[in-house]
């Protein structure tokens, strides 16, 4: 099986190591022509994956057309990205496998949305779960939702992308897997502001929870099933991103709650925070659907630059309500 890669990154860089020690011919497509160069002559990608010795097989391309003759092509440009990258390749029937975790600006349109809007011939899969990139090119164990509509396809899709240490656990809901990758991004952002600020251990606990209470609101309203919000895609991630300076989001709520400005933070940045630019689409989408998000609410404000002191006490001041509710 050939398999493409769109997007040069940490995590389409440490699945496409997963794909080459499965045994499948592996073309990633990469932006920078410094990864291009970096992967074919040393076998590493130095700007987004440093220190990982990849498979020798991977071979790396800046032409998208390379990629026209693939059995599958994993999408792991950033969310806000990926319908331009896409509009600009050869896909045809191709299945495209979504790995980007996000909401587009102005659309609100899921990752799975954008891709089915430019290449509505392909069939859409997605790949989402509690994957920190340098941990699964390392050989770490993992598990993901393979989610597919397509049962028979999607069930090939997870077999052909498992390997010994990535298990793939087949799921239909396509919208499911991706609501709870883009919302944990933002719940995330949350977590490290607790951490930042100080709040203390029972406050993330607090968070991880009333924020599964929201992704749960706003992901049955957008039409996922309860179990895939449950599962890897949603609350596995949910935790794995709320508990680590490994993660990208994290980490910058961590610099909010310290007092640092989402403009300073975000700066310069080679590396993708998905959250902030998911959370404003996230609380229109919201809106529109009449779901009560607080926390994404407040972490928008933290991300517009409100005092973290102001919207913490915001937060706990609003009225008490029931907890189902
Ligand atoms: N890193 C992880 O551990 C991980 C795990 C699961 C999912 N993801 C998701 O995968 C997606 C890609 O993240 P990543 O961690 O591989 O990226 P990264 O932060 O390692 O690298 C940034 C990527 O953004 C690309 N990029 C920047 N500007 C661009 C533009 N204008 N057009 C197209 N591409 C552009 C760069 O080429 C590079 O591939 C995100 O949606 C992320 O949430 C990441
Ligand atoms: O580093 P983050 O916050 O983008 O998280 C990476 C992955 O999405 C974790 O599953």
């Amino acid at each position: 099986m050939k398999i493409g890669v769109i997007g040069g990154g940490a995590w389409g860089t440490a699945l496409a190591q997963v794909a080459a020690h499965g045994g499948r011919d592996v073309i990633l497509w990469a932006r920078e022509t410094d990864v291009v160069d970096s992967i074919n002559a040393s076998h590493e990608n130095s700007l987004f994956l440093a220190g990982v010795a990849l498979s020798p097989t991977i071979r790396a391309t800046d032409d998208l057309a390379a990629l026209a003759e693939m059995d599958a092509i994993l999408v792991v440009a950033p969310a806000q990205h990926v319908g331009s990258v896409l509009a600009a390749a050869p896909i045809g029937r191709i299945p495209l496998v979504l790995c980007a975790k996000g909401i587009e600006a102005g659309s609100k349109r899921l990752v799975g949305e954008v891709a089915r809007a430019v290449h509505p011939g392909a069939p859409i899969a997605v790949i989402s779960g509690p994957t920190f990139a340098h941990e699964v090119a390392a050989g770490l164990p993992t598990a993901v939702t393979l989610a597919c509509e397509d049962t028979a396809l999607g069930e090939r899709l997870a077999t052909r992308l498992a390997a010994r240490h990535f298990r793939t656990y087949a799921s239909t809901d396509v919208a499911g897997a991706e609501i709870g990758g883009a919302v944990k991004n933002v719940l995330a952002i949350g977590c490290g502001v607790v951490e930042g600020a100080g709040l203390g251990q029972n406050a993330r606990a607090a968070l991880i929870a009333r924020g599964f209470a929201e992704m749960t609101r706003f992901g049955l309203a957008r039409g996922a099933r309860a179990e895939t919000l449950a599962g890897l895609s949603g609350l596995g991630d949910l935790v794995l991103t709320c508990s680590s300076t490994s993660s990208r989001n994290f980490s910058l709520g961590v610099g909010l709650g310290r007092g640092d400005s989402a403009a300073t933070l975000l700066a310069d940045r080679r590396t993708v925070a998905e959250g902030a630019f998911t959370a404003p689409v996230l609380r229109e989408a919201a809106r529109d659907a009449r779901v009560d998000m607080p926390i994404t609410e407040a972490v928008c404000r933290l991300l517009e630059g409100a005092p973290v002191s102001d919207v913490i006490g915001d937060l706990l001041a609003r009225p008490l309500k029931g907890e189902a509710g």
